[in-house]
């Protein structure tokens, strides 16, 4: 598992560090060195001429004499005498520097790398620097110019011109978007990039890509895309949430110290007793806290393996009420990811046409009532409107029956105790009850949208995409229920943890995918169905497992092409045999 922290948690983990004298800055900035030095490497020993000389951009009052620096812009220059291959000397490295100790640790890198034989030039984004940096720095011999002085095109010029930009600007200090002049800057650098495409060079993010919002992944303002993000202590929850994942690159975390557990994860998931529906009370945003990603052995210690003593009902069954003869296809892609994924029996409820082709496809599928241990509610169902009536060939009338079975609600049609259900796509116009956590909410950003509308939020599609955790944290506390918004990274919210997933390729974000997901979670909340309901972390555990595999289909069925959603849930028993080690 992955854990990532909050900015709260890192500063009390390094308080007693800090009072105790743990050079942690040192630690930081030598391991950034070092990550530079590798890269730099690696691209000169892949270059037939190593590094060779160019001329810089004097004129600007960036240094820019004759130097040495790696091959990148085309044209080796005649006559010149090219470096060793794989030599890391002369190749040129640009800092951009803001006020605190991120800005330090990037300063003490580049006295490293100064010393190394690169060509280190710093700008200092604000009228004040880290004092001790700045003068190891200089003291290595390295130059470090103001922004003040130089202006932005210059700088931008001299990025163009580098082998490897280090940001540098702010880290786990910083609030909100990036003020001027910095945010002018990095604007200005992101154009740049952007435009650059390739050429731009090499750029490694010190601790956090300066300007993401460190504990809810926003990204209010420009950023600066990082090839690498090299974070010290431990990870940052905004490394792993979307929107500014995105732009972190490969994330390298380092050690500098920090106790392996150093403090309570400060967010919890406050249950607020409301009824949903127009007049519900918001749910408080908590903002801050640990997020966690699952990895492959997290989810195999969690899976529902069968033992010899078990029989098809004890290994879960699940109940499907999906598709309409208008949409028969949500039916036949859920009921596919259930069964794919090992369910003891799945069984199907809905209009005759559409289980006819459900067994066509899936002749194991048990088109019938009875029993259930986890219910699939609403793909490929249309929403609810109350005023206009279903047009849905009674599909709404058997989800509002298995949601008063999920809730403890029980009605005249429904028998059984409490038990999980993925609500999903139409079922989730059909809420009207405080849900329990063992009902996982499986939206995209336009559904939760609309929900939290429903709930008096005022929110909008872009809204939900621009802080995912935010939104999904607010709907998990205004509903009780574990929320997982999909997403290319996917986040889940509930009880006092929240999960960000990132498995699947971009291939698949296609139609039907989600219904396939919604199959593969009802499996293993079928699995585990007493335990999910006994202990209130599991279903978010389990709903952050479900993505896991179902990223993992996509990318085998993918094989770096077009996936179709019908092939993900092919895909599912092989993903889980190479989990379990089989
Ligand atoms: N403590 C340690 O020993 C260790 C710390 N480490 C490193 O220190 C980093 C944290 O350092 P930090 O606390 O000094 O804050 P930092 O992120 O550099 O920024 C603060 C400055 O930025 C400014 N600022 C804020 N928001 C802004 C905005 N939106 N736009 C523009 N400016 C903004 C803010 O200005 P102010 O708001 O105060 O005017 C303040 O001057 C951490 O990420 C890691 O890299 C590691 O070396 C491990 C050991
Ligand atoms: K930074």
């Amino acid at each position: 598992m992955k854990d990532a922290w909050s900015s709260d948690e890192v500063r009390k983990a390094e308080e007693p560090l800090i009072a105790a004298g743990e050079p942690l800055m040192a630690r930081a900035a030598y391991a950034l060195a070092q990550a530079v030095l590798r890269e730099v490497a690696a691209r000169a020993a892949a270059r037939p001429g190593g590094v060779r000389l160019h001329g810089g951009l004097g004129s600007d009052g960036l240094p820019g004499t004759a130097r040495v620096r790696s091959g990148r812009t085309p044209g080796s220059r005649p006559g010149r005498p090219a470096a060793r291959r794989g030599d890391v000397r002369g190749a040129r490295v640009l800092l951009l520097v803001g006020p605190g100790n991120n800005g330090g640790d990037t300063l003490l890198a580049g006295a490293h790398l100064v010393r190394r034989g690169l060509d280190v030039t710093a700008v200092l984004a604000s009228a004040r620097a880290h004092e001790e940096g700045l003068a190891a720095f200089e003291a290595a011999g390295g130059h470090a110019v103001s922004l003040a002085d130089v202006r932005v095109p210059p700088v931008v010029r001299e990025a163009l011109d580098s082998d490897v930009v280090l940001d540098g600007l702010v880290g786990v200090g910083a609030r909100g978007a990036l003020r001027p002049p910095a945010g002018g800057l990095v604007r200005a650098l992101a154009e740049a990039q952007e435009a650059a495409g390739r050429r731009w060079p090499y750029t490694v993010a010190v601790d956090i890509p300066s300007g993401i919002g460190v504990d809810d992944g926003a990204v209010p303002g420009p950023v600066l895309r990082a090839d690498r993000t090299v974070t010290f202590g431990a990870l940052k929850a905004g490394l792993l949430l979307p929107p500014a994942a995105q732009l972190a690159g490969e994330v390298e975390l380092v050690d500098i110290g920090f106790p392996a557990d150093a403090g309570p994860d400060h967010w919890a998931g406050a249950a607020q007793r409301v009824t949903l529906g127009r007049h519900a009370m918001p749910g408080t945003d908590t903002g801050t806290g640990r997020v966690h990603r699952m990895e492959p052995a997290d989810v195999a210690a969690l899976w529902p393996a069968p033992t010899a003593r078990d029989h098809k009902y004890t290994r879960g069954v699940v109940g499907v009420i999906a598709g309409t003869s208008t949409y028969p296809g949500a039916a036949v892609l859920a009921t596919s990811g259930a069964v794919r994924t090992g369910a003891g029996m799945v069984r199907y409820l809905g209009p005759e046409d559409v289980g006819t082709r459900v067994l066509l496809a899936r002749p194991e599928v048990v088109v019938a009532g009875g029993r259930v241990q986890a219910w699939v509610l609403g793909p490929g169902i249309p929403a609810f409107d109350p005023e206009e009536g279903p047009d849905d060939d009674g599909q709404a009338r058997r989800v509002f029956g298995a949601l008063a079975a999920v809730t403890g609600v029980l009605s005249e049609d429904v028998t059984g105790g409490k038990m999980p259900a993925v609500i999903d796509a139409g079922a989730l116009t059909m809420l009207e009850h405080r849900l329990p956590a063992w009902a996982v909410l499986t939206p995209h950003a336009g559904e939760l949208a609309e929900l939290l509308q429903g709930l008096g939020h005022e929110v909008d599609r872009a809204a939900v995409e621009a802080r995912p955790l935010h939104w999904a944290r607010t709907a998990h506390q205004a509903t009780g229920a574990t929320v997982l918004l999909k997403g290319a990274i996917t986040v889940v919210a509930g009880p006092g943890a929240a999960y960000t997933q990132a498995d699947a390729p971009a291939w698949t974000a296609t139609a039907g995918a989600g219904d396939v997901l919604a199959g593969i979670l009802g499996t293993l909340l079928a699995g585990r169905s007493a335990d999910v309901v006994a202990d209130e972390t599991l279903a978010p555990r389990l709903a952050a497992a479900a993505v896991l595999v179902h990223g993992r289909a996509a990318a085998r069925a993918s094989a770096g092409g077009p996936v179709a959603a019908l092939e993900i849930a092919h895909a599912v028993p092989g993903v889980i045999a190479e989990l379990l080690g089989g």
